[in-house]
């Protein structure tokens, strides 16, 4: 039976892209797919990512027979099997968020997802570029990968598309840090609509919001989300929080209490590693703030 991927999702039906021998052949045609009343019976529906086995039924259609099984699965945008989360933020014009940035971090901590930070508008930075200098270290030892583009001049978004090829990736980031930019600058050919109307409209905000996986070549898919500019996971419990802080978890093992919340206790080795400076001030007051949000207002994460 053949296999394919979901490249869309519209209105019940699902656009299936058959796979050869596990690679997408670029001359196959999509097929248009219903599904089978079996998966609405389980509580299962096909997402946009999901590798399918289908059978082709009377003109031209098909059928969704089965869901192999999914390596990931993320909620908003709803696309399964990804596998790397671009992160992008944009050194001005909307200003660098770091705030936001580990909220995101936090989050594809937790669903377990590969990341790239990617740093945008580097033509807009400072002479000496001290900003991303100091993001891109303190990241990068926190064991992250940061990328740094422009796509005025160009610059960084080959090292991007490399890191795009063969997989589903997805990218996340406020409204006008240059999504659409990068992607036309990595895609030559797919002119995406950016603009500054697109910054205050969110794009797409008047068309139906569906997801779609844009082929990229190279057998890389990005998800395209338009109107979302964050991402969604599952829900995150507040004792979840600290292990989602890469660099505070070789120090959490080793605090006097168990349940430790890093905030106040006596022996608390986070503590005593921000304050000896190796943990940086920035992270730390992220982690009290999302911490103190999550048991306070009970809001949702
Ligand atoms: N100077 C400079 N401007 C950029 C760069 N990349 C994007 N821009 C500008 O920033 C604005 C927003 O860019 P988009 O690519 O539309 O941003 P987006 O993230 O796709 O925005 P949404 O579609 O609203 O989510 C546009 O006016 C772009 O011309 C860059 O590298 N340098
Ligand atoms: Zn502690």
């Amino acid at each position: 039976m053949p296999e394919g991927i979901i490249v869309k999702a519209l209105s019940g039906y699902y656009y299936v892209k058959p796979l050869r021998e596990g690679k997408i052949s670029p001359e196959d045609e999509i097929i248009q797919c219903r599904a089978r009343g079996i998966f609405k019976k389980k509580g299962l529906s096909p997402l946009v990512g999901d590798n399918v086995i289908y059978s082709l039924t009377e003109n031209g259609e098909g059928m969704v027979d089965e869901i192999n099984p999914r390596d990931s699965e993320l909620i908003r945008p709803p696309v399964a099997n990804v596998s790397l989360a671009v992160l992008l933020f944009s050194v001005r014009e909307p200003d660098l968020n770091l705030q936001l940035l580990d909220k995101f971090l936090v989050h594809i901590e937790h669903a377990g997802l590969d990341t790239i930070i990617v740093l945008t508008k580097q033509d807009l930075a400072d002479e000496d570029g001290e900003a991303i200098v100091h993001v891109k270290k303190l990241y990068e030892q926190i064991g992250y990968e940061v990328l740094v583009t422009s796509s005025r001049t160009g610059s960084g978004s080959e090292e991007v598309r490399k890191r795009l090829s063969g997989i589903i990736s997805v990218f996340a980031g406020q409204s006008g840090v240059g999504k659409s930019s990068l992607l036309n600058r990595i895609v030559p050919g797919l002119s995406l609509e950016t603009s500054e109307i697109s910054m205050r409209l969110g794009r797409g905000r008047h068309t139906t919001r569906h997801v779609e996986l844009m082929d990229i070549g190279e057998g890389g898919y990005v998800a395209d989300t338009p109107g979302f500019s964050q991402l969604d996971f599952l829900e995150l419990g507040v004792e979840e929080l600290s292990s989602c802080f890469r660099e505070f978890t070789p120090y959490a093992a080793d605090c006097k209490f168990r349940g430790c919340t890093h905030l106040h206790e006596p022996g608390c080795r986070v503590i005593e590693a921000w304050e000896a400076g190796e943990i940086e001030d920035s992270r730390y007051e992220h982690y009290k703030l999302f911490f103190n949000e999550m048991k306070d207002k009970k809001r949702r994460y």
